[in-house]
């Protein structure tokens, strides 16, 4: 894919600016701002109906704007591949014929479709019309689909839905090796715990607003959640240290994210630990930090300490979540 690795990998491909988006008196996003990096993976999060589904409509031009603006980096027709929610191609077609049929839509050279077969392992059934297929081998189609003109930007849409594990970790393999090839990829899911691991930035959505965006690593900053330290027999290798004692709870050390670099040279150099075992807030605890303070700031605002108030992410909220008693599922 040398015409993505063009592009500057620390250039976004594709931005979003302030963009709204009304269905009627209905907003379906507010004031978003959004970007695409060549050669990450990049997973786009929220409840049902934030608006996930809307942006990548819009960046496919299923969509335009009521308001804001949509940059493309080189300024030249952007090569995108779609994966919608629900793949449904006309299942009396075989696998081959689906996949021909795109390739001279797109006009792809024909000796694309027989390396994509190949690679998604579905050779076997390339003869097969598609009624006779499994959930994953149309999956695996619809993403073979997908990718055929080498797309410069991979908009996914629930790709791993309905996939047992070992299919959706064939999917993900595929997703890592497009991305090393300097492909921009958006995933849209609620499988937080397969996506971990294969993600480069999360945005997090709700109601048609931006939430918070960044490397996982930013985002527990950004919560400042904590991080837990566990060791065997805790108690008494901490005995006698008042201030590891002081944040001792359950048989972990509880320190903020930000602390956990200098705890681990503490009790390194200190008390000469080091089989320590060092456990970071993950992805779905980060997910339900975010979700619960919309949560809190509409259902409660009147009785949020004041000092939670000061810090930028109330603040960030605090533009969008007004008190709505009795409002929304964010719990
Ligand atoms: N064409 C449309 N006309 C009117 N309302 C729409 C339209 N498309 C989406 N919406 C509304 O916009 C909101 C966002 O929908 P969207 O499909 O983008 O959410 P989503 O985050 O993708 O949800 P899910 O996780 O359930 O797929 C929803 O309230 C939905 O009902």
């Amino acid at each position: 894919m040398s015409h993505s690795l063009a592009v500057c990998q620390s250039q976004p491909i594709v931005s979003l600016t302030d963009v709204c988006l009304q269905f009627g008196d209905f907003a379906a996003l507010t004031k978003v701002d959004f970007e695409i990096f060549p050669g990450q993976t990049l997973a786009l999060l929220g409840h049902n109906g934030a608006g996930k589904s809307s942006l990548i409509k819009l960046i496919l031009g299923l969509y335009q704007p009521t308001r804001g603006q949509i940059n493309i980096a080189d300024k030249k027709q952007l090569n995108l591949g779609y994966l919608p929610e629900d793949v449904s191609f006309y299942d009396k077609l075989t696998g081959k014929e689906v996949l021909s049929y795109f390739a001279a839509l797109k006009q792809v050279n024909p000796s694309k479709v027989n390396q994509l077969i190949e690679e998604f392992e579905l050779g076997y059934a390339q003869h097969r019309p598609l009624k006779t297929y499994s959930k994953g081998m149309k999956q695996r189609l619809g993403v073979a689909q997908a990718i055929l003109s080498e797309p410069q930007v991979l908009l996914l849409d629930e790709p791993t839905v309905g996939l047992d594990p070992q299919a959706s970790q064939f999917l993900y393999k595929k997703i890592d090796q497009l991305k090393h090839q300097g492909c921009a990829v958006v995933v849209c899911t609620h499988e937080l715990a397969m996506i971990e691991q294969h993600l480069d930035r999360a945005f997090l959505m709700a109601k048609g607003h931006k939430l918070a965006s960044g490397t996982l690593s930013e985002l527990r900053k950004l919560s400042g959640l904590n991080t837990h330290i566990t060791m065997t027999a805790i108690e008494q290798r901490i005995k006698g240290d008042r201030y590891l004692q002081s944040l001792c709870r359950d048989n972990a050390l509880e320190v903020g994210t930000n602390q956990r670099d200098e705890m681990i040279k503490y009790l390194v150099a200190t008390k000469n630990i080091t089989d320590f075992n060092v456990l970071e807030p993950s992805l779905m605890d980060v997910y339900r930090y975010f979700m619960r303070q919309v949560f809190e700031l509409e259902t409660s605002a009147a009785t949020v300490q004041p000092s939670r108030t000061d810090t930028p992410l109330f603040q960030q909220l605090l533009r969008y979540f007004k008190p709505q008693v009795g409002k929304g599922h964010y719990e």
